[in-house]
């Protein structure tokens, strides 16, 4: 396939920074974690710095000369005054993951460390080919111990090519995967999908891949649906109203980052809702991976329009409302209780 040189090296660079996350959220202290300046303050981790220098490193490494990266963290905050035992362990933590690989004889030193993060301030667009990056996908589940992936895709002219995602938190097995090979209680998961190649599944070990598929569920009674865990992200009142038009019977699925675009390629739910509030301008980086994942594997993801989303103008997704993703067959249904709930929602209050 066209891109199997890259993908291989983005499950190399996504899996070692998983590792590196693991590491940090088994031991999470409070001096890890610090708010990001700014209007819209969110939470930012060594693992959200380490995993990008360490992503970004390892993409350079094996693609010298052709590097092009937009990723979601800068070093701004790293080269503060009092910042300097910050960046010593995010240093540690890099050179600790790069030695346990044993591929790179290198350490890198702290000013190494801030150039790499730094390395991700590309902005995209239409032309030639670009990674995009988010360390961390769910920092405040990260945080909470719960679900975080990581997520990497690569763009060619303005087109998703090939996307990783990896998903420490999130148990191999599933109701959607009837492989024996599956059966075993083992937690961490591993995405990746090519454009035309179809979406497979591995343990983070990658011991073993499975090919996986997207729910073939057509009554949308029978259908469950994901949606972000934070209230804060997506509007539950909206998603709740679309999913009792739908006949929608199972409770909502709440759940951190784009671990709900790998959940939903092996058939875990069968729709995705995400409706940000009024103002929110969502990142590349929040979907890339995610929505080729989906798509390989059967799957459609639109905004609440029912329009492809376009990668290709720069770091944002200038998109209708909001993210809906399910099968083909119940996505027609999913846009018509979209739209009759937006009106309605729309409404004036009597
Ligand atoms: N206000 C608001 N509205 C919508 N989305 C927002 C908002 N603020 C942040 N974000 C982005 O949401 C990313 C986390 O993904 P989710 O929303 O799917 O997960 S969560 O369940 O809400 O944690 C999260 O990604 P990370 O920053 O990588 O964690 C943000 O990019
Ligand atoms: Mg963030
Ligand atoms: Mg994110
Ligand atoms: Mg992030």
């Amino acid at each position: 396939m066209a891109y199997d040189k890259e993908l291989a090296a983005a499950i190399k660079a996504a899996s070692l920074a998983a590792r590196l996350c693991r590491k940090v959220q088994k031991a999470l202290i409070q001096s890890d974690v610090r708010s990001k300046s700014g209007r819209h303050q969110s939470p930012v981790t060594v693992a959200d710095y380490g995993s990008q220098a360490l992503v970004s490193f390892v993409l350079q490494q094996e693609f010298p000369g052709e590097f092009s990266l937009i990723a979601e963290e800068d070093s701004n905050d790293l080269r503060k005054d009092g910042a300097g035992a910050i960046v010593e362990r995010i240093t540690e933590l890099v050179n600790d993951s790069l030695t346990s690989d044993g591929s790179y004889n290198v350490t890198l030193s702290p000013e190494d460390v801030l150039k790499a993060i730094d390395s991700g301030k590309s902005e995209g667009g239409s032309q030639g080919r670009h990674w995009v990056l988010d360390p961390v996908d769910g920092t405040k589940g990260f945080v909470r111990g719960d679900q975080y992936a990581v997520a990497l895709a690569l763009l060619d002219r303005g087109k998703v090519v090939l996307g990783v995602l990896a998903c420490p938190n999130l148990p191999l097995t599933s109701t959607g995967v009837a492989d024996p090979q599956c059966q075993n209680n083992e937690v961490g998961c591993l995405f990746f999908a090519e454009v035309g190649g179809g979406t497979y599944m591995q343990p983070l070990d990658g011991s073993f891949t499975v090919k996986v598929q997207v729910s073939g569920v057509e009554n949308p009674e029978e259908a469950s649906f994901f949606e972000s865990y934070e209230a804060a992200h997506s509007m539950h009142d909206l998603s709740s109203l679309i999913a009792q038009k739908l006949g929608v019977k199972a409770a909502p699925i709440r759940m951190d980052s784009q671990v709900k675009y790998g959940a939903l390629s092996r058939g875990d739910g069968a729709i995705y809702l995400r409706f940000p509030r009024n103002g929110y301008r969502e990142k590349i980086w929040d979907h890339a991976a995610g929505s080729i994942v989906v798509t390989e594997a059967g799957g459609v993801v639109t905004d609440a329009a029912g329009n492809p989303l376009d990668f290709s103008r720069g770091k944002y997704l200038d998109l209708d409302t909001g993210i809906v993703v399910s099968n083909h067959k119940l996505m027609p249904l999913v846009l018509n209780a979209v739209r009759a709930s937006l009106e309605e929602k729309s409404k004036p209050l009597h």
